[in-house]
């Protein structure tokens, strides 16, 4: 027997705020946290295509190449929950499969996300909940755990914990902390607002390009180099 540490859940965010996030590529959330952090190297899986996903954060921790943890989490899940798996990015073996996954869908869950491997990714692709993962691989897990439910845990770099929201799209996976929710949110509407601004310039070829020249100073470079 190994051990499952098993945190209290995390909290639930606003309906609400989940609407809006969904409104709001993940770009736009990043750009909203500075630019800096955000989950790294985690795509849907090949051939996948959904729409964009929100919910709070069901976090695991597994040990690499292993899944009983991830086994218990989803008889844990609550409906709308994005499972987070971080299986320490390793991926040479995979953590979940078509199995689990339809298992996920019939849990409630809105989406999984795993800082490791997945396999039957044709299965997963064809799924209706979005799946990304840092890589795929044939080889199966084991089944021995140990892990931890619902506890902190990273995911491609960010800090992920229960009940943080978070957003996937084609871009990726972006984690915002939940006590930053409504502030990050709002901040994403005002971006969004003002990029849809800049997409209405350019088509109207009205786009102000000047800061390129503000911002660099120019060499030009002739046959005999730079002057
Ligand atoms: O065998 C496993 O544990 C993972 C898997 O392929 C599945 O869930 O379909
Ligand atoms: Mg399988």
């Amino acid at each position: 027997m190994s051990t499952c540490r098993r945190h209290p859940a995390g909290p639930r965010p606003d309906p609400g705020l989940l609407v809006r996030c969904r409104d709001l590529p993940t770009s736009i959330l990043s750009d909203s946290m500075e630019r800096v952090g955000g989950v790294r190297g985690v795509h849907w899986v090949p051939g996948g295509r959904w729409p964009r996903v929100a919910g709070p954060a069901l976090t695991v921790r597994t040990r690499p190449g292993d899944n009983l943890v991830i086994h218990r989490a989803l008889d844990l899940a609550e409906p709308g929950d994005v499972l987070v798996v971080d299986g320490g990015g390793f991926l040479e073996r995979a953590v979940l499969g078509e199995i689990m996954g339809r298992y996920a869908v019939t849990r409630g869950i809105a989406a999984i996300v795993v800082d490791g491997a997945v396999r039957d990714a044709e299965g997963l692709a064809a799924g209706p909940i979005p799946v990304f993962a840092a890589g795929i691989n044939h080889l199966g897990p084991y089944k021995d755990g140990p892990g931890e439910v619902h506890g902190p845990v990273q995911a491609g770099g960010s800090v992920v914990r229960s009940g943080d929201l978070v957003v996937g799209d084609a871009d990726g996976v972006v984690v915002v902390p939940h006590e930053r929710g409504s502030e990050v949110v709002g901040r994403g509407e005002q971006r969004l607002r003002a990029e849809e601004e800049q997409f209405a310039e350019i088509a109207a070829g009205t786009f102000d390009r000047s800061w390129v020249l503000e911002t660099l100073t120019e060499e030009l470079v002739t046959g005999d180099g730079p002057r």
